[in-house]
């Protein structure tokens, strides 16, 4: 028999477990349903367990510098104080009970299982059967993507969610994708000892973003002593019991652990959305503005291809949840989308690309400049490598796009994001006054040459 609630909430991410507890706590009855852990990827297997290992990665690199500013040291890496920050405090050893009691503490309730949509309104989960009287919010995220390499399947390798439950750094590491979880995740093994290469199968690391950022992020790996290997995929994959075999085109790798970090899947079909007359062979969702996919079904987060980010996932929860109570509210914009791939040094993007601007043929003007030949680039040294680049559009006069590139990339990136946001008027920008010596300085220069 079927119950009647409000809203069922199918998947439980940052955006789902944030929509499900706004709308209870608005007095709705709303269930949500997770297979997993309440939180999703992000607080389990993603952004916070990577920064704390990139956090105490980055403090490595950071004694390594001291030499040639201000003495010795000398650094033995041991990944045990890591690991059990990841257990212990990101984690709870991979255990979601705090987040489902802060959930039905909201007056929400809790069903552990895999959801299905079985028609408009309907959800069946575990043999129960809920009927959405108001809406059904879908946040199901995405799973690492396989790719379909010879030997691959059957191997112990990585994803993401093995590599962040290590209790060691291994010895050495083939990291297949070189975009933001290959990059975080090579560098940070890296700096505690593994040998790491990088095989990436576009032309640059980092492909979605600006070529002159990955140029920089791939000499610093390689300064670093990482193998970068970019145009390149592999063509078979074998494990013999110890250790991997990767084969290149024009060489073999070989290493004790193999992380495939080659981008993310989705499965709408198994989600049952051809009930609700939506198309399953598609890898995303494309809702309106308010997150609505169909009559009464609504999508957020990852799974709707705006951006896998968790800033995303809650921004559409907030426009989900206000459009579900009625509540006025304008509609989703993706015009200034911040990013941070937090490599050391990190790159902070906002909007749209050069070559994303152009494809849009906007007629489009950009500016470089260079963070070590900037004041306080020059005064960091060691460690100081990075850019500043601006995409404006030259007729409308304002940024349509920002990368910065630094030590605080993605802290240099806020008042690029708040221009790129307000489409702030470039002419404007140019008589704001910037701090003495500050990594944003050089956005100064950069505008400067913009014209
Ligand atoms: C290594 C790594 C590092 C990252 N670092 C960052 C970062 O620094 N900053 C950032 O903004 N983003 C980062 N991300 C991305 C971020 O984790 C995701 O964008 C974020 O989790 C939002 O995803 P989501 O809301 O779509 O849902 P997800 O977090 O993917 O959660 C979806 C949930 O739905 C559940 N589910 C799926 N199907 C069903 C079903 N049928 N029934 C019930 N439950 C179901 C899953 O078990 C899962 O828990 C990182 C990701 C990874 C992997
Ligand atoms: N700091 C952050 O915000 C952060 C960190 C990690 C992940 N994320 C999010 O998670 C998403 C997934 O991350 P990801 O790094 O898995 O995906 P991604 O799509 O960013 O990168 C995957 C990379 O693998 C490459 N690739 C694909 N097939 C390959 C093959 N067979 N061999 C070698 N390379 C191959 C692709 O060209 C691409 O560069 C990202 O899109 C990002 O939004 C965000």
């Amino acid at each position: 028999m079927s119950e009647t609630v409000d809203v069922v909430v199918v998947g439980m991410g940052p955006g789902g477990e944030a929509v499900a507890a706004q709308l209870a706590e608005a007095g709705l009855s709303v269930v949500g349903i997770e297979s997993r852990l309440v939180g999703g990827e992000c607080p389990y297997y993603g952004c916070v367990p990577s920064k704390m290992m990139i956090r105490a990665a980055d403090a490595l690199a950071e004694a390594r510098r001291v030499p040639g500013l201000a003495g010795t040291t000398e650094v033995r890496p041991d990944f045990t104080p890591v690991a059990k920050r990841i257990r212990d405090e990101a984690t709870t050893d991979w255990d979601d009970q705090a987040a489902v009691e802060r959930f039905t503490a909201t007056g929400g309730r809790f069903v552990r299982g895999r959801a299905r949509v079985t028609g408009p309104g309907r959800v069946t989960v575990e043999g129960q059967e809920f009927t959405a009287a108001k809406a059904i919010v879908l946040n199901t995220g995405t799973d690492p993507a396989v790719p379909p390499i010879e030997g691959l399947a059957g191997t112990p390798f990585w994803t993401n969610r093995e590599a962040l439950q290590a209790e060691q750094a291994p010895e050495s590491l083939v990291v297949l994708g070189g975009g933001a979880i290959g990059l975080e995740l090579a560098q940070a093994f890296a700096r505690f000892g593994s040998a790491v290469d990088v095989v990436e199968l576009a032309d640059q690391l980092l492909p979605v973003e600006e070529p002159e950022a990955a140029e920089v992020v791939g000499g610093v790996l390689t300064g670093e002593g990482l193998g970068v290997h970019t145009g390149v995929g592999a063509r078979a994959v074998r494990y013999d019991g110890e250790a991997f075999t990767v084969t290149l085109p024009d060489r073999e790798l070989r290493a004790e652990r193999l992380l495939v970090a080659t981008g993310r899947s989705t499965d709408l079909a198994a989600l049952g959305l051809d009930s609700v007359g939506l198309d399953t062979d598609r890898r995303f969702l494309e809702p309106d503005g308010h997150m609505r996919v169909a009559e009464g079904v609504y999508a957020i987060g990852d799974m709707t291809g705006k951006g896998a980010f968790t800033h995303m996932s809650m921004y559409q929860a907030g426009i989900a949840a206000r459009s579900i109570l009625g509540q006025d509210g304008k509609s989703a914009e993706y015009h200034a989308v911040p990013r941070v791939t937090f490599t050391d040094p990190e790159v902070g993007a906002v909007g749209l690309t050069e070559r994303q601007a152009r494809e849009r043929d906007i007629p489009v003007r950009t500016a470089v400049t260079e963070l070590p030949s900037s004041a306080r680039g020059w005064i960091h040294k060691s460690g100081n490598e990075g850019i500043v680049k601006l995409v404006e559009d030259a007729e409308l006069g304002f940024l349509v796009g920002a990368t910065a590139v630094g030590p605080s990339g993605g802290e240099m990136l806020s008042g690029l994001a708040v221009a790129v946001h307000a489409q702030l008027p470039v002419e404007r920008l140019r008589q704001m006054i910037f701090a003495y010596p500050t990594f944003h300085r050089a956005v100064e220069d950069a505008l400067g040459k913009l014209g």
